[in-house]
Formats: C-alpha cells, structure tokens, sequence
C-alpha cells in the first residue's frame, strides 16, 4: 500500500524493528514529497523548543516560513506555548492621566490596568457617581489615545506580539462594552431606536451616533496590526483568552495543573478565572491526545500486522485520554457559577455579529474599526469552539461536522454545518495549518467496502478510518474497530457533557431571564448545534455499520 503522506520520518519505523516489504517504496513515494515531509518531520519532532520564535525585522515580518517548518505544537504543552506567556509589555510605567500622549506599547498596559482599577463595568454599570466619571475619563483617554504602530522587531517577538494581541482585545472588548446604554443587544427594533436617540443625546459631545460600535483607531489600528501578525480577526477569541493567558504560581514548578494562574479577567471574578483555567487544563492535560494521535498516525504509515494491534492500543488509550478532558471539563461546575458566568462575564464576549446599532437612521451589526477597516465587520466572539485540540480530534478520528461524508444518514436538517471550519478562522495561523495539514496532508489509497447496514459501499482515505474499515472485514478480530469506536464513544460523552454545561450556564439562566433568544457566543442555535455536533460523532463509528459486528 502506498501512502501519499504520513507522519513521522521513515528512520523511526525502521527502527522499530519491523520488516515492511512496502516500506522502501513508501520511503520514496515520501522522499519526492519533501516539503509535506518537512512539515511532518516537524510535527514528530521530539526536542523541546523555545516559545521565542525570532524572525526578520521589518515592518511586517513574514512568517509564512516559519508555519512551513513549525506547526507551533509543542511536545510538553500542546497547542500552549511551552514557556509561560509575559505579564506585562515593558518599558517605562506612566501615569496614564497626565502622560496620554507617550506611545509606548506599554502604555496599552498601564490603560487596562487603570480600566481594571476602576473597575470598568459592562453596560456602565457603576456604584457611585465617582466611578461613573472616573470611567468617562478613562473612556476619553482611549478615544483620545495617540495611534501606536508596534515596530517590526516589536512584532517579531512573537510573546510579545501575543501580549499585545491580548492586551488590546481586552481595552477594546471594554472600551466597547462598558459604554452607557448598551442596549444595542435588544435586537427589539423600536427598543433600539429609543436607546439611539439617547445615545445621541448623550454623546453629542462626540458627534457619533453610534459610537457604542466604533472602535477608535488608538485601539483599532494597532491591534488589526498585531493580530495580522499573529493569523488572528481583531477580536476576542479562545487564544486570547485561553492559550495566552496564564502564568506559572511557581515558575520552578513547572506547567502542571495545579499551578497555573490566569492572568487576566474582565470581572475581576473567580468564576471568570476558573472558566478559562478549564480550557487551560484541558489543553494541557490535551498533550497526551496529541502524542497519541501522531504515534497512531505512525501506525498509520506502516500499516504492517503489529500496525494494526498497535494503533488499537493507542485508540483504546486515546478513549481514557479524553474521559480525562471530559472529568475537567465538569469541573467547570466547582468553581464558575452560572450565574455570574451568564449575567457578567459572557456579556464581554459578545463581538460585532451580535451587536446593533444605528447610523444616520439605518440599523446594522457590526463594529467600526476606525482608521483600520473600510467596511463594518461582524467578528464572532470567543468560543472554546476555536479550541484546536478538539477540531484535532475530530479530524483524527473523521468526524464530519460539515456533513460531507456519510451523506445518507442525515436528513438534511442540520443547524449550522459550517461553524467548525468558519472557527478555523479565529486560531492562531500556525494552529490553523497544523489542522489542514492533518485534514489534507495524509491521505492513504482509498479503501472501499460494503460495510454499512443497508449495504452501500463507502471508501475511505482517512488514515485511521480506513484502517479501522479493512479490520472490520476481518470478522475474526476486531479489537481495532471497537478502539477506534470507543475513542469516538469517549469523544460523544466529551459532548454529552458540554451540553449539560451549554444548558446550565446559558439555557436555564436564559430561561430565567425571560431571554427571547437563546444562542451561543459563536451565534449558534445552541442545543441544536451542540446535538448535531455529538450525532456527527456518533455517525463516525464503524460497528454501526458491520453486518457481523460481534
Ligand atoms: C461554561 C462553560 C461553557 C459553555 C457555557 C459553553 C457553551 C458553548 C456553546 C453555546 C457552544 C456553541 C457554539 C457557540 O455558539 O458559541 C459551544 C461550542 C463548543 N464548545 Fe463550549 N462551552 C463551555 C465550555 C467549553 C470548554 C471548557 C470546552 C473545551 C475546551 C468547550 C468546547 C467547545 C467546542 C469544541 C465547541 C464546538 C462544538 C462541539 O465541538 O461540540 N466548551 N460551547
């Protein structure tokens, strides 16, 4: 059988010991391809690396190079970068109120740190009179704030670049949303109008009637610049708030669960912090799915009889690996309460998809980045959906979640086919290639059968897939069927699981807010989609479709 890609150099399969008369032409097939074998050689690659990636200095570095070579997965820390991520821009500290017109970059620093002092609020929600005009200071400053253009070298220092990706989506998210009146979310029309005409008694002064949805340029421009940099839409996303957001409590300690800290909050809540810690351990305890899948993928390659045995190894340990996400993903409940994370803090996530306003008379969504884009972009906001490690295992195991495959057993009646790839768009480029890669990349010769119950044949050049459909016309063993079936039955139960948390963190408080509405940060009709999402799932599964199954 010949591979048209596979992952991991043809050196550690001979040194497995094993005798593959297909090996050598594989080997050659593979040697012709050299750039896909670069970029596998660099995903199997075993020695740690340092999360400081240096690149050219100029204006706008390219980095188009650097995502050929490095997919950015680090064998410690997974989709993580593996050295803790910088607190703090440095450079001098200012006193923001007196020095507004300095454009350092850690001047952005000094900003969210005033906005926290304060504490900005969502909707301008403030105790006293105090807060109230020390917020509309704060909120002048930034509009007032000098344009800063980080330089080259600032933005070839990719941790720095990724802590000014973060500190600009959090002034921003807050300089959006902590504006009076933001009753721009009532999509009632004749509400919207009302608060309009408010708004622009109120903000005469500024001379925008829809300043609630435009991002002045101090913000805007720079942070367009920044996330570019990074392969990121200006706006919040999982990166932002997840990947990039942590420190170690004991840097000598290392990263382990138990000592990592988020940096950064809107809400100033433990509730706030222990949702972004969840994802922050999945992710890390993620590493060993990540491990296990490029070994499988090994297998894949040598496809050989201790191939078969093996991967049915790693699949049966790949299934433990994501009960184990699944048990912390319900420890969200020890420490985030729904109701703070309802009615506080996914208010801050919501993005210009989501947001009405009105100008010159005509209602539209959308945010105006000022001085930055021409048009107004509608941006979702951040959803653990853009969480590579899950869209990883999906790909992995064949989940089909745009309903491509497999296309009979669907009526048809899907709720959004196309959320998953469209949240490819908000990870990180390097995140983002190392999924097309795993997607297109490393195709095996298609294998065919009739497998399925109503007998129609279906063929595979899935790697795994495929691998797990030839051992199912072995009726004498099926142990690979029943792995690869299991880690797609532990990947469900992931889902089971999400969806009780989608229903207790969004649906009930929904409900009890009388919420004419119910959708996910992402827009999604959410129970509808979550359920699609675990029935895609389901629908990967070989033994559904074995005539004989034992
Ligand atoms: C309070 C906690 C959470 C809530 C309320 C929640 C809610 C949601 C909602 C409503 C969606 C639908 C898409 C949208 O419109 O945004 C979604 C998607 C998704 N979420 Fe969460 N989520 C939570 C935590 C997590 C965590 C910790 C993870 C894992 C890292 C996760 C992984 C996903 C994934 C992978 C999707 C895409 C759909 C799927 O694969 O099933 N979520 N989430």
């Amino acid at each position: 059988m010949v591979q048209r890609g596979h992952f991991l150099d043809a050196q550690s399969a001979k040194d497995d010991g094993r005798a593959c008369d297909a090996e050598e032409d594989a080997c050659e097939e593979v040697s012709s391809c050299s750039t896909l074998r670069q970029m596998l050689a660099a995903l199997a690659r075993s020695m740690p690396k340092s999360a400081y990636t240096p690149m050219e200095s100029s204006a706008r570095p390219d980095t188009s190079t650097l995502a050929a070579a490095d997919f950015d997965v680090d064998v410690r820390s997974g989709f993580l970068p593996p050295e803790p991520p910088i607190s703090r821009l440095d450079g001098p500290h200012y006193d923001v109120r007196t020095h507004a017109a300095s454009i350092e970059p850690s001047f952005w620093e000094d900003m969210l740190a005033w906005g926290k002092a304060i504490p900005i609020r969502v909707g301008a929600q403030y105790d006293n009179a105090e807060q109230t005009k020390e917020a509309h200071v704060w909120h002048s400053a930034i509009r007032a704030m000098p344009v800063c253009m980080p330089s080259g070298a600032f933005l070839s220092d990719i941790r720095r670049a990724r802590r000014a990706c973060l500190v600009l989506a959090f002034l921003s998210h807050m300089y959006i949303h902590a504006q009076p009146d933001l009753g721009q979310y009532e999509q009632d029309e004749h509400k919207a109008e009302e608060i309009a005409r408010v708004k622009r008694s109120r903000h005469g002064a500024e001379g925008k009637d829809d300043f609630v949805s435009r991002l002045p340029a101090s913000l805007a421009v720079p942070w367009k610049l920044v996330n570019e940099q990074l392969g990121l839409p200006p706006v919040l996303t999982y990166a932002t708030t997840v990947l990039w957001n942590w420190a170690l409590e004991d840097p000598a300690a290392g990263m382990q669960l138990s000592n990592l800290r988020i940096l950064e909050t809107f809400t100033d809540t433990e509730s706030e912090a222990h949702f972004y810690r969840i994802s922050l351990l999945i992710e890390l305890q993620g590493v060993e799915a990540i491990t296990l899948m490029r070994i499988s993928l090994n297998e894949a390659f040598a496809r050989d009889a201790l191939a078969y045995q093996r991967l049915a190894s790693y699949l049966t340990e790949l299934a433990a690996t994501i009960k184990k996400l699944t048990r912390l993903l319900a420890d969200m409940y020890t420490g985030c309460d729904p109701m703070t994370f309802y009615h506080e803090i996914r208010p801050w996530f919501k993005a210009g998809d989501s947001m009405w306003s009105y100008e010159h008379g005509v209602r539209r969504s959308g945010w105006l980045l000022e001085g930055a884009e021409q048009e107004w972009v509608n941006w979702t906001g951040p959803s653990a959906g853009q969480s590579t490690l899950i869209h990883a295992l999906d790909l992995f195991l064949d989940v089909d979640h745009a309903r491509r495959k497999r296309g009979a057993e669907y009526d048809g009646n899907s709720s959004d086919t196309s959320f998953m790839e469209r949240m490819q768009a908000y990870m990180p480029r390097y995140h983002r290639e190392f999924l097309r890669h795993l997607q297109y990349g490393i195709q095996v010769e298609p294998v065919s059968g009739s497998l399925r119950a109503d007998g129609a044949v279906e063929t595979s050049d899935h790697p795994i897939r495929s691998m797990a459909l030839l051992s199912s016309l072995d009726n004498a063993d099926h142990a690979l069927v029943q792995a690869y079936d299991a880690a797609l039955q532990a990947l469900r139960s992931f889902r089971d699981e999400h969806m009780r948390i989608a229903t207790r963190y969004i649906v009930k408080p929904a409900k009890a807010a009388a919420a004419e509405e119910i959708r996910g940060t992402g827009g999604t009709a959410l129970i509808r989609f979550l359920s699609d999402c675990r029935t895609n799932t389901t629908n990967a599964m070989v033994k559904r479709h074995i005539h004989n199954a034992p």
